[in-house]
């Protein structure tokens, strides 16, 4: 591989960015989660919406249990994603209340057993809050590296769906060399 492949680059600035993310100072990211918690408890999109995907805080991401409880207080629906059983490379939306029971997947990530009568189809989904680990100002992003979020967005914008990334800031780098299948997000909310 070159030295300057985009693939490899990728790869240094998701290990790089990683574990600056875990590292952060605990009162600077405290701080940082609360602003942001702010900022979704006033978003028009958010406050519009019934159907709400979300994530498990794993890796050093900011902690969404406080925003999983606030949604579920204002009556939304929360969504996880699950690896898909059969499509693997492809992520699937459950249901997830004060019962779900919880069972980590390959990563260590907690996720809603199977059950199909929990399933959200995508397009139905109101808002995806949307993990990543690098972002830059025109709204790239590099994810974990499994693809699994720019396959399930490819296509967002011929839904209703709205896609909004959550981050530190310091996950913010200069520019990210955008490969085809990379999707902009229209919004990300970071502190
Ligand atoms: N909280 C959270 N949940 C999420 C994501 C996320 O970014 N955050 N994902 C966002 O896509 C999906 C999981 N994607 C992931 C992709 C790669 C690895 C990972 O650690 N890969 C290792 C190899 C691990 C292995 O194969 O055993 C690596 O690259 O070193 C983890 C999660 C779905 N759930
Ligand atoms: N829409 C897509 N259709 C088919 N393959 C895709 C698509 N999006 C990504 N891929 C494949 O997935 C692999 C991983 O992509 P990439 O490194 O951009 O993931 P990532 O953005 O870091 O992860 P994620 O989207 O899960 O957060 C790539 O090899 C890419 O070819």
């Amino acid at each position: 591989m070159q030295k300057n492949s985009p693939v490899l680059a990728t790869h240094d600035i998701r290990k790089k960015v990683r574990q600056r993310r875990r590292e952060l100072d605990s009162s600077l990211r405290y701080q940082a989660e609360q602003s942001i918690y702010q900022q979704l408890q006033q978003h028009p999109k958010i406050l519009a919406a019934k159907h709400i995907a979300i994530f498990l805080s794993f890796d050093g991401e900011l902690n969404t249990q406080p925003i999983i409880e606030y949604l579920w207080q204002q009556n939304k629906s929360v969504y996880l994603p699950i690896i898909h059983p059969f499509n693997r490379k492809h992520l699937m939306f459950l249901r997830y209340d004060r019962h779900t029971q919880l069972a980590r997947n390959q990563f260590g990530i907690l996720e809603p057993k199977l059950n199909v009568n929990h399933v959200i189809p995508f397009h139905q989904l109101n808002v995806v809050l949307t993990p990543l680990v690098a972002f830059d100002h025109r709204n790239y992003r590099i994810g974990m590296g499994g693809g699994y979020y720019d396959r399930l967005l490819a296509d967002y914008q011929k839904t209703s769906v709205y896609p909004i990334g959550i981050a530190f800031n310091c996950q913010q780098i200069a520019h990210i060399d955008n490969q085809p299948w990379d999707v902009q997000l229209p919004e990300i909310i970071s502190a």
